[in-house]
């Protein structure tokens, strides 16, 4: 013990705040971790440490250092810690999301690739996507007849599972669930994986899971694989049936790897591997289409130039389709100024230290979490001109992307472990806020001032169907 306390104080890490200013700031800590650590990076630096219990934590907003972690040191860098939570059910044997760099992840990020996310595969499912887009839109315009108030948040979540239920199973998973216990589901499930669990600092307590996250987990976990373990054999039995026609959907893909490979996917890596993607992919899609209409709205300049765009390249009261997009600059520059201001993963997801690594002079230890602290990043007035001021204008003459190669913005990541969905997050995000924007006005409720929303709060507006 002596040995490695001599050690550890050997680090050359400034010491980070103490354990009384992490306890003194535990409620802002938890209810918006990304601003408290941007202003604590403020006093204690750019690459700061919290040390709790056994578990080092190193927090980097500095684009030097992410360049470093996430391209310089990546193959130091391409584990994940292992929360406790993601134990239940074996899960993290089996998930894409927290298995360390090994073949079966490999395997996993090649079918991503190759398969799932490929421009190929999701040009083939655009039409499952485009029936959803129709029906959304169908919804909308009835509340906009009846004069009804939109929760732009939930409308955002139903319509983003719905178009991940389609795309990877042809049908609706929802109606199975019910929406509202789904998103309470979904909901549970990332508050989970981001609720600070005093098992992962003190793994004596493992045991008793004091606060009842693994419990609760696995009860939600349940709930999830209670759906979708009846449609994977329904859709295994139909397979089986003469003249079964495919449906270009994941699972049909994911079966056809399997029926010629057990090896490289089974059927319970599949319900696994389902559960990464609708958990991974919902929340953080309909968190980044709810932040995008609401700076629209607080910006009444760039909607009105967004909307014009829009209208002229496609006509206006028409759903925009995945195919328009690369006809529309300024929507895109819209949903990437969006990123930057209000990245859904706004801390990335956890890397991992294989070994000690030098960053910017600094030693990060072995085992030691790394966060990357993107919202911080994306405020930095060192880094962006007018760092808080939503403006599209910045991206619209300038090659930054959103692909993990400017360190600057990296809402998907970057490396060997950067965001595998991203490419159908990019296509939904364009396709439903062009739609929303082409197809309506949209009006604050109680006929609020732009001026006065608080931009993180959940938006409530008003459809008027454009004339
Ligand atoms: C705007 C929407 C999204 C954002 C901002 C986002 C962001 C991220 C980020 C930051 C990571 C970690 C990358 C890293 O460590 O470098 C990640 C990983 C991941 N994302 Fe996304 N994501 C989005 C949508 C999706 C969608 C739609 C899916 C699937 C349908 C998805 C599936 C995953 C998976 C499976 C991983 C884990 C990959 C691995 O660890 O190898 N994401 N995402």
């Amino acid at each position: 013990l002596h040995a490695r306390i001599r050690r550890k104080s050997n680090y050359n890490l400034p010491p980070g705040p103490s354990l009384l200013t992490i306890i003194r700031n535990s409620v802002q800590l938890y209810k918006k971790p990304q601003q408290t650590m941007a202003k604590l990076a403020k006093t204690y630096g750019p690459i700061m440490r919290f040390t709790i219990g056994q578990s080092t934590t190193i927090v980097i907003s500095s684009i030097e250092a992410t360049k470093e972690i996430l391209q310089t040191h990546e193959s130091l860098f391409s584990d994940r810690t292992n929360p406790d939570i993601t134990t239940s059910y074996n899960h993290n044997r089996y998930s894409l999301v927290f298995l360390p760099v090994s073949p079966l992840w490999q395997e996993l990020r090649k079918i991503c690739h190759g398969n799932l996310f490929s421009a190929k595969t999701l040009d083939a499912s655009t039409e499952l996507r485009r029936m959803k887009m129709k029906e959304l839109l169908t919804d909308i315009r009835q509340r906009s007849l009846n004069g009804e108030v939109v929760d732009i948040g939930r409308a955002a979540f139903m319509a983003c599972i719905n178009f991940l239920s389609y795309t990877f199973l042809s049908l609706d998973f929802v109606p199975s669930v019910g929406d509202g216990e789904y998103k309470h589901i979904v909901g549970t499930l990332l508050k989970a994986t981001g609720t600070p669990n005093l098992v992962d600092y003190f793994p004596v307590l493992r045991v008793f899971d004091p606060q009842g996250i693994r419990r609760h987990t696995t009860n939600y976990i349940d709930k999830l694989f209670d759906v979708l373990d009846p449609m994977i054999d329904e859709r295994m039995r139909r397979r089986q049936e003469k003249g079964y026609v495919t449906s270009h959907d994941m699972l049909d893909i994911l079966l056809d790897i399997s029926d010629q490979s057990s090896e490289k996917i089974h059927r319970k890596q599949i319900k696994h591997l389902f559960l990464d993607l609708f958990v991974a992919g919902t929340d953080t899609t309909a968190y980044g289409l709810e932040r995008t209409m609401t700076e629209l709205m607080h910006n009444p300049e760039a909607m009105l130039k967004a909307k014009k765009e829009i209208a002229e390249t496609i006509g206006v009261g028409n759903p925009v389709e995945e195919s328009d997009v690369a006809r529309l600059p300024y929507l895109q520059a819209v949903i990437k100024e969006s990123l930057r201001m209000h990245p859904p993963a706004p801390l990335l997801l956890p890397r991992r230290a294989k070994t000690d690594v030098q960053v910017c002079g600094y030693t990060v230890p072995e085992g030691a979490q790394v966060l990357i602290n993107e919202w911080a990043i994306g405020r930095n007035p060192g880094i962006w001109d007018k760092a808080h001021v939503f403006s599209p204008e910045r991206f619209l003459h300038s090659d930054i992307d959103v692909k993990g190669r400017h360190f600057k913005l990296t809402p998907f990541g970057s490396g060997r472990r950067i965001c595998p969905g991203s490419p159908l997050a990019v296509r939904m995000l364009h396709n439903m806020l062009g739609s929303l924007i082409n197809n309506f006005d949209w009006k604050l409720q109680n006929n609020m001032d732009p001026k006065d929303m608080d931009l993180d709060q959940s938006l409530m507006a008003i459809p008027l169907a454009t004339a």
